[in-house]
């Protein structure tokens, strides 16, 4: 779409093509805008089996947020035979994360075809470069003909699912959705890889006050009680 754009630009008059860069510059001042609107972004980070897909259902009933699950979206990658497929199932049955640019592209993807202001994102940033490269590249959408957007996307704060590995190591294990890393062997290395590589992301966000710790290792009905309080109480996203 972007080289029919940059064809069409050169058959038009150029005090048009000019007030068309000056507007994309303009626009490009509003960080975190998709089709005119502020994109509120909230990371739910927790260590495999710590609830997160489960609370995010109750918050998207409850709340209105679309949620993306960077697990199901590498899932339905694989599922979808694209040529990545074969590399991403091979990392994720070895419990380690997908390069960033992919996983990055299929939630920049999502984002734009969501088309909502609110997104709930689940199991991503894996790790720093995931959390660096994610703030850092911007999401490009053509808002109409001549509105392309530039978005920065940085979160509003982060939920994280705080448990014990022994409870989340007995979830997964009764999980039974025919997931290839519920075994125990995965299991062990997706816990490892969490505290090696993603805890140091939640540490980044709680040196800047922006993490919210709820107990999952409570039963999932008290774990939302407290959890949908707290999203009452935060940065008024209803
Ligand atoms: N608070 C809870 N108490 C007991 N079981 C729970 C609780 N929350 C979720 N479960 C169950 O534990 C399993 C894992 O939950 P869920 O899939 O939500 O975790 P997750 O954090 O998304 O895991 P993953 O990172 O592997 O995707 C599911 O079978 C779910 O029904
Ligand atoms: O940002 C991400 C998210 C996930 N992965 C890989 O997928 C599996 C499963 O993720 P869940 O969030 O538990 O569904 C994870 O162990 C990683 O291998 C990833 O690489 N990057
Ligand atoms: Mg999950």
């Amino acid at each position: 779409m972007r080289g029919g754009l940059v064809a069409s630009a050169r058959l038009l008059p150029r005090p048009l093509v000019r007030w068309f860069l000056q507007r994309r510059a303009q626009l490009d001042i509003n960080e975190n805008m998709l089709g005119g609107k502020k994109v509120k972004i909230i990371f739910v980070l927790g260590g495999p089996g710590s609830g997160k897909g489960t609370q995010c259902s109750n918050i998207v009933e409850h709340f209105g947020f679309i949620h993306l699950s960077a697990g199901e979206l590498l899932r339905a990658e694989i599922n979808s035979g694209s040529e990545n497929g074969t590399m991403i199932d091979t990392i994720i049955k070895e419990g380690k994360i997908v390069p960033s640019e992919i996983t990055i592209k299929l939630l920049q993807e999502a984002i734009i075809k969501g088309g909502n202001d609110k997104y709930i994102i689940d199991g991503f940033p894996r790790n720093e470069e995931n959390r660096a490269v994610f703030e850092s590249v911007q999401l490009q959408t053509l808002v109409t003909y001549f509105q392309l957007l530039q978005i920065n996307i940085s979160p509003e704060f982060v939920l994280f699912f705080d448990c014990s590995e022994e409870e989340m190591e007995r979830r997964l294990l009764g999980r039974n959705q025919g997931r290839s890393d519920d075994n125990i062997e995965t299991i062990r290395k997706r816990f490892k890889v969490f505290v090696e590589s993603s805890l140091p992301v939640i540490e980044y966000y709680e040196s800047k006050g922006m993490v919210k710790k709820i107990d999952a290792t409570k039963p999932a009905p008290e774990v939302f009680e407290d959890d949908g309080k707290r999203m009452k109480f935060t940065n008024g996203i209803t």
